[in-house]
Protein backbone atom coordinates (compact mmCIF):
# COMPACT_ATOMS: atom_id res chain seq x y z
CA UNK A 1 0.00 0.00 0.00
CA UNK A 2 1.20 3.51 -1.15
CA UNK A 3 -1.00 7.09 -0.44
CA UNK A 4 0.16 10.16 -0.63
CA UNK A 5 -1.31 13.22 -0.50
CA UNK A 6 -0.80 15.22 -3.56
CA UNK A 7 3.28 15.17 -3.08
CA UNK A 8 3.89 14.19 0.23
CA UNK A 9 3.88 10.41 0.56
CA UNK A 10 1.91 9.20 3.72
CA UNK A 11 1.94 5.54 3.33
CA UNK A 12 5.39 3.95 1.96
CA UNK A 13 4.99 0.43 0.89
CA UNK A 14 3.05 -0.88 3.86
CA UNK A 15 2.48 -4.72 3.50
CA UNK A 16 -0.21 -5.98 5.90
CA UNK A 17 -1.57 -9.56 6.91
CA UNK A 18 -4.46 -9.55 9.30
CA UNK A 19 -4.72 -13.37 10.25
CA UNK A 20 -7.96 -14.76 10.88
CA UNK A 21 -9.02 -14.72 14.07
CA UNK A 22 -6.43 -12.62 15.41
CA UNK A 23 -6.64 -8.81 16.81
CA UNK A 24 -4.17 -7.34 15.33
CA UNK A 25 -2.97 -3.80 16.78
CA UNK A 26 -1.34 -0.95 14.52
CA UNK A 27 0.22 1.86 16.75
CA UNK A 28 2.69 4.66 15.65
CA UNK A 29 3.35 8.18 16.49
CA UNK A 30 0.80 10.99 15.70
CA UNK A 31 0.68 11.27 12.08
CA UNK A 32 2.52 8.10 11.21
CA UNK A 33 -0.42 7.13 8.82
CA UNK A 34 -2.48 4.56 10.65
CA UNK A 35 -5.66 6.40 10.09
CA UNK A 36 -4.71 6.95 6.54
CA UNK A 37 -4.37 2.86 6.14
CA UNK A 38 -7.60 2.40 7.75
CA UNK A 39 -8.91 4.45 4.97
CA UNK A 40 -7.11 2.55 2.20
CA UNK A 41 -8.22 -0.89 3.56
CA UNK A 42 -12.10 0.54 3.88
CA UNK A 43 -12.59 2.24 0.43
CA UNK A 44 -13.00 5.53 2.08
CA UNK A 45 -9.91 6.64 0.26
CA UNK A 46 -9.95 5.16 -2.78
CA UNK A 47 -7.37 6.78 -4.29
CA UNK A 48 -3.90 4.36 -3.11
CA UNK A 49 -1.36 2.34 -4.93
CA UNK A 50 -1.18 -1.78 -4.22
CA UNK A 51 -3.95 -3.62 -3.57
CA UNK A 52 -6.15 -5.02 -0.58
CA UNK A 53 -7.60 -8.38 -0.27
CA UNK A 54 -10.26 -10.21 1.80
CA UNK A 55 -10.28 -13.78 2.15
CA UNK A 56 -12.06 -14.02 -0.77
CA UNK A 57 -9.80 -11.78 -3.55
CA UNK A 58 -9.28 -8.42 -3.78
CA UNK A 59 -11.38 -5.78 -3.13
CA UNK A 60 -9.66 -2.63 -4.78
CA UNK A 61 -12.90 -2.17 -7.22
CA UNK A 62 -15.49 -1.62 -4.67
CA UNK A 63 -16.84 0.96 -2.90
CA UNK A 64 -16.65 1.11 1.13
CA UNK A 65 -20.24 0.18 1.50
CA UNK A 66 -19.27 -3.18 -0.86
CA UNK A 67 -16.17 -3.83 1.30
CA UNK A 68 -18.67 -3.43 4.21
CA UNK A 69 -20.96 -5.24 3.04
CA UNK A 70 -18.24 -8.20 2.11
CA UNK A 71 -17.07 -8.38 5.57
CA UNK A 72 -14.94 -5.29 5.76
CA UNK A 73 -16.04 -2.77 8.53
CA UNK A 74 -15.01 -0.01 10.39
CA UNK A 75 -15.05 2.78 13.26
CA UNK A 76 -14.11 5.86 13.02
CA UNK A 77 -11.79 7.99 15.67
CA UNK A 78 -14.72 10.93 15.75
CA UNK A 79 -18.22 9.21 17.02
CA UNK A 80 -21.03 8.72 14.44
CA UNK A 81 -23.74 6.96 16.24
CA UNK A 82 -27.07 8.92 15.05
CA UNK A 83 -28.56 10.05 18.44
CA UNK A 84 -31.87 10.07 17.56
CA UNK A 85 -32.23 6.20 17.51
CA UNK A 86 -32.32 3.49 20.32
CA UNK A 87 -29.53 1.02 21.45
CA UNK A 88 -31.08 -1.33 19.20
CA UNK A 89 -32.57 0.76 16.17
CA UNK A 90 -28.75 1.77 15.63
CA UNK A 91 -27.45 -1.80 15.99
CA UNK A 92 -29.91 -3.21 13.51
CA UNK A 93 -29.49 -0.27 11.05
CA UNK A 94 -25.45 -0.69 11.05
CA UNK A 95 -26.04 -4.05 10.60
CA UNK A 96 -28.29 -2.98 7.28
CA UNK A 97 -31.39 -4.88 8.69
CA UNK A 98 -29.45 -8.38 8.09
CA UNK A 99 -28.70 -8.63 12.26
CA UNK A 100 -31.39 -10.58 14.33
CA UNK A 101 -33.20 -9.54 17.46
CA UNK A 102 -31.23 -12.38 19.37
CA UNK A 103 -27.86 -11.35 18.07
CA UNK A 104 -28.24 -7.70 18.72
CA UNK A 105 -29.14 -9.34 22.39
CA UNK A 106 -25.97 -10.85 22.25
CA UNK A 107 -23.78 -8.38 20.87
CA UNK A 108 -25.24 -6.10 23.59
CA UNK A 109 -24.95 -8.67 26.93
CA UNK A 110 -21.10 -8.97 25.60
CA UNK A 111 -20.76 -5.48 25.53
CA UNK A 112 -22.14 -4.34 28.68
CA UNK A 113 -24.70 -2.00 26.66
CA UNK A 114 -27.71 -0.25 28.31
CA UNK A 115 -31.14 -1.60 27.64
CA UNK A 116 -31.63 -1.96 23.66
CA UNK A 117 -34.50 0.17 24.15
CA UNK A 118 -32.61 3.30 25.97
CA UNK A 119 -32.65 6.28 23.70
CA UNK A 120 -28.41 6.88 22.40
CA UNK A 121 -28.59 10.65 23.02
CA UNK A 122 -29.18 9.42 26.66
CA UNK A 123 -26.28 7.91 26.64
CA UNK A 124 -22.36 9.31 27.88
CA UNK A 125 -19.75 9.00 25.15
CA UNK A 126 -18.12 6.22 26.33
CA UNK A 127 -21.17 4.19 26.38
CA UNK A 128 -21.73 5.41 22.72
CA UNK A 129 -18.13 4.70 21.59
CA UNK A 130 -18.55 1.15 22.64
CA UNK A 131 -22.30 1.20 20.82
CA UNK A 132 -20.26 1.87 17.49
CA UNK A 133 -17.29 -0.91 18.13
CA UNK A 134 -20.43 -3.63 18.96
CA UNK A 135 -22.34 -2.03 15.63
CA UNK A 136 -19.32 -2.92 13.53
CA UNK A 137 -19.17 -6.34 15.20
CA UNK A 138 -22.74 -7.28 14.95
CA UNK A 139 -23.26 -8.56 11.79
CA UNK A 140 -19.96 -10.81 12.16
CA UNK A 141 -18.09 -9.60 9.48
CA UNK A 142 -14.41 -10.82 8.41
CA UNK A 143 -12.49 -8.08 10.25
CA UNK A 144 -13.55 -4.56 12.23
CA UNK A 145 -11.06 -1.63 11.91
CA UNK A 146 -11.47 0.48 15.03
CA UNK A 147 -10.06 3.65 14.65
CA UNK A 148 -8.81 4.62 18.59
CA UNK A 149 -11.89 3.11 20.12
CA UNK A 150 -10.68 3.98 23.54
CA UNK A 151 -10.74 7.50 23.41
CA UNK A 152 -12.65 9.03 25.55
CA UNK A 153 -13.42 6.23 27.82
CA UNK A 154 -12.40 5.96 31.73
CA UNK A 155 -9.25 3.72 32.69
CA UNK A 156 -11.71 1.03 34.02
CA UNK A 157 -14.04 1.57 31.21
CA UNK A 158 -10.88 1.03 28.67
CA UNK A 159 -9.47 -1.86 30.32
CA UNK A 160 -13.15 -3.70 30.05
CA UNK A 161 -13.18 -3.05 26.28
CA UNK A 162 -9.83 -4.30 25.86
CA UNK A 163 -10.14 -7.52 27.44
CA UNK A 164 -13.55 -7.57 25.45
CA UNK A 165 -12.01 -7.21 22.09
CA UNK A 166 -9.44 -10.03 23.20
CA UNK A 167 -12.49 -12.13 23.37
CA UNK A 168 -14.14 -10.90 20.06
CA UNK A 169 -12.52 -13.36 17.42
CA UNK A 170 -13.73 -16.11 19.71
CA UNK A 171 -16.87 -15.37 20.26
CA UNK A 172 -18.47 -13.34 17.22
CA UNK A 173 -15.33 -15.33 14.47
CA UNK A 174 -13.81 -12.48 12.71
CA UNK A 175 -10.46 -10.68 13.39
CA UNK A 176 -9.93 -6.86 14.53
CA UNK A 177 -7.16 -4.31 13.42
CA UNK A 178 -7.28 -1.57 16.63
CA UNK A 179 -5.13 1.42 16.19
CA UNK A 180 -4.58 2.58 19.25
CA UNK A 181 -2.27 4.61 21.26
CA UNK A 182 -2.10 2.78 24.90
CA UNK A 183 0.27 0.14 24.84
CA UNK A 184 -1.27 -1.46 28.14
CA UNK A 185 -4.59 -1.74 25.96
CA UNK A 186 -2.80 -3.46 22.85
CA UNK A 187 -1.07 -5.58 25.99
CA UNK A 188 -4.29 -6.63 27.03
CA UNK A 189 -5.93 -6.64 23.55
CA UNK A 190 -4.32 -7.59 20.56
CA UNK A 191 -2.15 -11.02 19.86
CA UNK A 192 0.02 -9.19 17.26
CA UNK A 193 0.61 -5.70 16.52
CA UNK A 194 2.38 -3.81 13.67
CA UNK A 195 4.51 -0.75 14.65
CA UNK A 196 4.28 1.98 11.77
CA UNK A 197 7.04 4.55 11.57
CA UNK A 198 6.53 7.84 9.30
CA UNK A 199 4.35 5.38 6.95
CA UNK A 200 6.34 2.39 7.03
CA UNK A 201 6.42 -0.25 9.26
CA UNK A 202 8.99 -0.64 11.18
CA UNK A 203 8.29 -4.06 13.15
CA UNK A 204 5.19 -6.68 13.26
CA UNK A 205 4.74 -9.64 14.99
CA UNK A 206 3.67 -11.01 18.80
CA UNK A 207 2.95 -8.26 20.98
CA UNK A 208 5.19 -8.91 23.63
CA UNK A 209 8.57 -9.59 20.55
CA UNK A 210 7.46 -6.34 19.10
CA UNK A 211 6.84 -4.33 22.14
CA UNK A 212 10.33 -4.82 23.23
CA UNK A 213 11.97 -4.14 19.94
CA UNK A 214 14.77 -2.07 20.51
CA UNK A 215 13.99 -0.38 17.05
CA UNK A 216 10.07 0.22 18.60
CA UNK A 217 11.39 1.68 21.93
CA UNK A 218 13.84 3.92 19.75
CA UNK A 219 11.51 5.01 17.66
CA UNK A 220 8.26 4.79 19.09
CA UNK A 221 7.74 4.19 22.94
CA UNK A 222 10.57 5.33 24.42
CA UNK A 223 9.91 6.02 27.94
CA UNK A 224 6.32 4.99 27.74
CA UNK A 225 7.68 0.80 27.85
CA UNK A 226 9.95 1.19 30.43
CA UNK A 227 7.83 -0.82 33.41
N1 LIG B 1 -6.78 14.28 3.49
C1 LIG B 1 -5.52 14.60 3.75
N2 LIG B 1 -4.87 15.53 3.01
C2 LIG B 1 -3.57 15.86 3.27
N3 LIG B 1 -2.83 15.30 4.24
C3 LIG B 1 -3.43 14.37 5.01
C4 LIG B 1 -4.79 13.97 4.81
N4 LIG B 1 -5.10 13.03 5.74
C5 LIG B 1 -3.98 12.84 6.47
N5 LIG B 1 -2.99 13.64 6.04
C6 LIG B 1 -1.61 13.68 6.57
O1 LIG B 1 -1.10 12.36 6.46
C7 LIG B 1 -0.30 12.04 7.60
C8 LIG B 1 -0.82 10.78 8.25
O2 LIG B 1 -2.08 11.06 8.87
P1 LIG B 1 -2.93 9.96 9.64
O3 LIG B 1 -4.17 10.63 10.13
O4 LIG B 1 -3.06 8.75 8.79
O5 LIG B 1 -1.95 9.62 10.86
P2 LIG B 1 -2.24 8.79 12.17
O6 LIG B 1 -1.08 7.87 12.34
O7 LIG B 1 -3.60 8.19 12.13
O8 LIG B 1 -2.16 9.94 13.27
P3 LIG B 1 -3.01 10.17 14.64
O9 LIG B 1 -2.43 9.21 15.64
O10 LIG B 1 -2.71 11.59 14.97
O11 LIG B 1 -4.46 9.93 14.34
C9 LIG B 1 -0.31 13.26 8.50
O12 LIG B 1 0.84 14.02 8.23
C10 LIG B 1 -1.56 14.01 8.06
O13 LIG B 1 -1.42 15.39 8.27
Amino acid sequence: MTVSFGPVPVLKGVELVIEPCQVHALIGANGAGKSTLINAITGFLPDYGGSVADQSGPVDDDPAWRRARRGVRRTFQQSRVIESLTVEEYLRLAGSGSVQRAEIETVRDFFGLPDGRVPIRLMDIGSRRILEVAAAVAPRPQVVLLDEPASSLGEEESRELAKRLAMVPRVFGCSVLLVEHDVNFVRIAADAVTVLDHGRPISTGEVSTVLSDPLVVGAYLGEEIAE
